[in-house]
């Protein structure tokens, strides 16, 4: 039996009238299908519209980092506590260290007045979109134009081992069988084929009729 959803508490209030009004957008797609080359674009057109949320970690910060700025560093107990009351929107654990988007974090750019841009992977989608109290976000897919386009965009992008390009492909297909399965939450889907096109077609999902104004 699924337990039962957690109440907001006094510890993680949820402002749904903020988050109303400034809906949070989850941008979702596989390693190398062009996110953040559309994202990047997307403030610099828009430099005062747009926000990302701090995550939390249990990993140590690093020389430079600072707490609230990189990262909300935060212990394992003090993690597990916030999961428990359903203060994360999203949480994993990789390398031993706990990560997560919380509510409060999301709900701070909504504050601000700008919208929360969300850059998450496939196993934090399906979390956001089953969260019990969280508003539900708008979702967007960015897909590329086929696995052969994915593979050769990752090998132009220099940036990864063959071993890494290989795994980032078999995620990719994970990820575009979910995309297209009845239990994806997307509310659009995007091919970036040509640049300046799939820029538009996420421009007008976000700041079109249904998104925030521009
Ligand atoms: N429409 C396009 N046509 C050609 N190349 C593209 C296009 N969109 C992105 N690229 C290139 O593909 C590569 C992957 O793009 P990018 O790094 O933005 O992907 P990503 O989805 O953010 O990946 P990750 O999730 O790993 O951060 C980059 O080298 C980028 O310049």
């Amino acid at each position: 039996m699924a337990p039962p959803p957690p109440t907001p508490s006094a510890a993680n209030p949820i402002d749904t009238a903020a988050l109303a009004a400034h809906r949070p957008i989850v941008i979702s797609g596989p390693s190398g299908a062009g996110k953040s080359t559309i994202l990047k674009r997307l403030f610099a057109e828009f430099p005062d519209k747009f926000g990302f949320s701090v995550s939390h970690t249990t990993r140590a910060p690093r020389a430079g980092e600072e707490d609230g700025r990189e990262y909300h560093f935060t212990t394992k107990e003090k993690f597990l506590e916030l999961v428990e009351q359903g203060g994360f929107i999203e949480h994993a654990q990789f390398g031993g260290n706990h990560y997560g988007t919380s509510v409060r974090a999301v709900q701070e750019i909504a504050e601000r007045g700008r919208v929360c841009i969300l850059d998450i992977e496939m196993e934090g989608v399906k979390q956001v979109a089953s969260h019990p109290t969280f508003p539900r976000p708008r979702f967007l897919f960015l897909a590329p134009p086929s696995m052969e386009v994915l593979e050769a965009r990752l090998r132009g992008r220099a940036s990864d081992s063959e071993d890494a390009i290989q795994k980032r492909l078999k995620q990719a297909a994970y990820e575009m069988e979910f995309a297209n399965s009845s239990d994806a939450p997307h509310d659009k889907v995007v091919v970036n084929n040509d640049l300046d096109t799939a820029y538009r077609e996420v421009r007008d999902f976000i700041i079109g009729k249904e998104g925030v104004q521009a």
